[in-house]
């Protein structure tokens, strides 16, 4: 630690966190628990539950909907595995057994259930018979999980498209489900967490059909709520298990921020040395240490970057020590990450650039140190990923540093918003009238659909049914609505996608389909000249016709990003919840956006600097939604001192930094939600700024804003108020996709629109 803060970088750390060890505080095997899973877990060196596995395992046992949200390896499976293993094992010969109860795995990716089934397996051994049921899997292992299985691992996809649809073949197994464990429950959030939400409703509809009321078991990251968001997910009240009593060696956890350069960007704003480089030097210091270091990177490319630049840094004092920096880039094939493990645990590689994909499901004992280049999106996956140091009980290093933008800056200036309790949650709408919609239709053709059905799905369902009526999808005779159509009702629902068409991307120099992106998100990631992922690769788009729903890419590797940037206009159309703070008002509710991507922002790849702006035609969309939205009165304009020529400014910054913010309170990217400001909107007739989920019907996000505005809009102010620059950065008020290249933005007006904003918020000192 004290080598990399050497000289100049000094100031660069802006905080270090010293995480003490802690020791596990242990418990005695419930006496429940069968003598042969014992044996198995000390076998495997697990000598004795921990406290909070024993405390979760109770309340599963004893039928209550729990979820067990505690720190990255603090063991959750075992916690849900105790109560679970022990009701489906049978001891009888396998040849005489009856159809005992079942239990199913939901994960959110097939690799985890991949990862699961080798646990499961060894623990349950010839007492449970277990096997992963997904898109993979053949007729006969399909077959057999049916009618032998006593645990299956699936995921949502497949409980959507198949096992649901073809119900009257899982009969018995739905009917004697005991037990569903929903691992990583804060993946299920904003449209998909609503989709999975909507699935959920329909398998316990089956499963009350056939007999069966199971108990559903979630894990998740540690968040706010958990208890909350589990029973948005699954609709039933569930109770939380928070306190970690797993060991854990201590951690020097730091913060990071990138010094400014003499480049200047936009508007001739500062710009600070990218994340990317900042990244790479650390990881090229700590390998020729001898330190054992994953850096984290968003992008594959990004890590690609890193692990070449650390590698040459590295060259210039041992060019041996050179090729043991690689970088992680297979996907998430398995026999990549345990030949990746074991080479990290032999130490033949001492440095790795990867991107998330190895978050998940990577158990490698003896990293020294990790390096987070950019916030991950979530405070669960920044611990997720710093939470892979010292995993063997020795002390270990993390460093996050901050990439130029709003969330980022304010992360590396306030630590208790990483280190104090969590202050974000994982946030569904399990009642967007859009998801309910195509849910209700596929519920209707698994089994008709009763009135008393309709009160699980939500307030939204009975509208939904009705239109689904009117258009002649379902019927209703005296059993309930019916499916009235050949087609498969699931097929109107996409669980991944966020809905309306799609645009399929065409690999042009060969023709082949690489995928299909959403035609709404197209727009703004598939237009004419954007650089596009797609599983990790480069792809430059040569041309979106949207009339034929097609994007041409062609395989490149170009050294800039692109960003798109869009103009936007709202409507309110309901207010549905109201605040008055003072004079100032706080709205949530219906609203009409119609945005317009204007141009395109080509920026380098390692120092982030702007190359240049590309204009664009394209038409512009609409979207019914859901905003959270604020106004001040003129009269606390003036007392911020703000002229009708300032207002403008400030609002637009106010509203740039809080689209930044709000991914700390609701389990967002801010590309889920978009903003717009004015000094005087026709609806409310004031200075307005509006915070939209940028998907149809909502995603809970602007809700989630609404519900924690004070805490949300002060964390703006500071944002913005504890930024170094002089009138307004990209890490603080400039934002890459605005569609009015940043102009006009107010970056003191915005601290002062904010404070008088503030003023009459709960929590806040009245005025003197
Ligand atoms: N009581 C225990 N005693 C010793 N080791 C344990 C105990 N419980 C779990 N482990 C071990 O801890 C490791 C992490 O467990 P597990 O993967 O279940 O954690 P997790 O909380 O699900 O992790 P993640 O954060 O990756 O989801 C495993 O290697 C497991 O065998």
């Amino acid at each position: 630690m004290r080598r990399l803060t050497r000289g100049r970088r000094a100031s660069r750390v802006t905080h270090v966190e010293w995480v003490p060890a802690r020791p596990g505080q242990a418990e005695e095997w419930p006496a429940w628990v069968p003598d042969w899973l014992v044996k198995r877990l000390r076998d495997h060196g697990v000598e004795r539950p921990w406290r909070h596995q024993v405390a979760a395992a109770e309340l599963v046992r004893s039928g209550v909907h729990t979820v067990l949200a505690t720190g990255t390896a603090s063991g959750k499976s075992l916690g849900y595995l105790l109560p679970v293993l022990t009701a489906v094992a049978s001891t009888q010969p396998r040849r005489t057994r009856r159809r005992g109860p079942t239990a199913l795995y939901l994960a959110p990716t097939k690799a985890l259930a991949a990862d699961q089934l080798r646990v499961v397996s060894t623990l349950g051994g010839p007492e449970v018979p277990a096997i992963t049921c997904d898109g993979d899997s053949t007729r006969e292992e399909r077959d057999w999980a049916r009618d032998h299985a006593a645990y299956v691992l699936t995921n949502p996809d497949m409980l959507h498209r198949s096992v649901l649809p073809g119900h009257s073949r899982w009969a018995k197994f739905l009917g004697s489900l005991r037990y569903v464990v929903v691992d990583e429950c804060h993946h299920y959030r904003g449209v998909f967490g609503s989709h999975v939400a909507q699935v959920l409703r329909r398998l316990r509809r089956l499963c009350a059909h056939y007999g069966a009321d199971p108990v559903f078991v979630l894990a998740s990251a540690t968040v706010s709520e958990p208890a909350v968001s589990a029973s948005r997910l699954t609709g039933l009240p569930v109770t939380a298990v928070t306190e970690d009593a797993s060991p854990h060696g201590g951690l020097a956890f730091a913060l990071w921020e990138p010094p400014l350069t003499q480049f200047t960007g936009e508007r001739g704003a500062p710009v600070r040395r990218s994340a990317t480089a900042e990244t790479a030097d650390l990881l090229a210091d700590l390998v020729v240490d001898g330190v054992r270091t994953v850096a984290f990177i968003r992008s594959r490319r990004g890590a690609e970057v890193v692990a070449l630049q650390a590698r040459n840094h590295v060259a210039e004092v041992s060019p041996e020590l050179a090729s043991r920096i690689a970088a992680y880039r297979s996907g998430y094939l398995r026999e990549d990450r345990r030949e990746l493990e074991q080479a990290l645990q032999d130490a033949r590689l001492l440095g790795v650039a990867a991107t998330n994909a190895l978050e998940l499901g990577v158990d490698i004992a003896g990293l020294d140190a990790v390096l987070v280049a950019g916030y991950p999106g979530t405070r669960a996956s920044l611990w997720q990923q710093a939470g892979r140091a010292g995993r063997d009980g020795r002390g270990a290093l993390a460093v996050f540093i901050a990439r130029d933008d709003p969330l980022d800056t304010y992360l590396v200036h306030h630590p208790e918003a990483i280190f104090g309790p969590p202050v974000e949650s994982t946030v569904l709408d399990p009642d967007n009238p859009y998801v309910v919609k195509p849910h209700l239709a596929a519920a209707a053709a698994e089994l008709p659909l009763t009135d008393a059905d309709l009160d699980q799905f939500g307030p939204s369902a009975r509208a939904a049914i009705e239109e689904l009526q009117a258009e002649g999808k379902v019927r209703r005779r005296p059993q309930g609505w019916f499916w009235t159509r050949r087609d498969r009702a699931c097929d109107l629902a996409d669980i991944r996608s966020v809905g309306g068409e799609q645009v399929r991307l065409v690999e042009g120099s060969t023709g082949r389909l690489l995928g299909t992106v959403d035609a709404d998100a197209a727009h703004t990631t598939a237009h004419t000249g954007a650089v596009y992922l797609h599983q990790g690769e480069t792809y430059v788009v040569r041309e979106l016709d949207l009339e034929s729903a097609v994007a041409i890419v062609e395989a490149a590797d170009p050294d800039y990003t692109t960003t798109a940037r869009e103009v936007t206009d709202i409507e309110i159309l309901e207010s549905e919840r109201h605040t008055d703070w003072g004079p100032a008002t706080l709205d949530f509710g219906s609203v009409a956006v119609e945005s317009r991507v204007v141009s395109y922002l080509r920026r380098a790849l390692v120092t982030g600097e702007v190359l240049g702006e590309v204009p664009l035609d394209l038409p512009p969309r609409r979207l019914r939604t859901r905003a959270v939205w604020w106004t001040v009165s003129d009269e606390q304009l003036a007392e911020a001192g703000l002229s009708s020529r300032e207002v403008p400014g400030a609002a637009h910054a106010a509203e740039h930094a809080s689209i930044g913010l709000l991914p700390l309170f609701a389990t967002c990217d801010r590309w889920d939600i978009g903003g717009v400001s004015t000094g005087l909107h026709p609806d409310t007739g004031r200075v307005t700024v509006f915070v939209y989920d940028g998907h149809p019907g909502g995603a809970g996000f602007a809700e989630r804003g609404y519900d924690a505005a004070a805490d949300w809009l002060r964390a703006t102010r500071d944002a913005i108020a504890g930024c170094g620059c002089a009138d307004g950065c990209p890490s603080c008020v400039q934002s890459p996709k605005c569609g009015n290249g940043n102009n006009p933005l107010d970056k003191a007006g915005a601290v002062r629109l904010l404070d008088v904003l503030l003023a009459g918020a709960p929590g806040s000192a009245s005025p003197e």
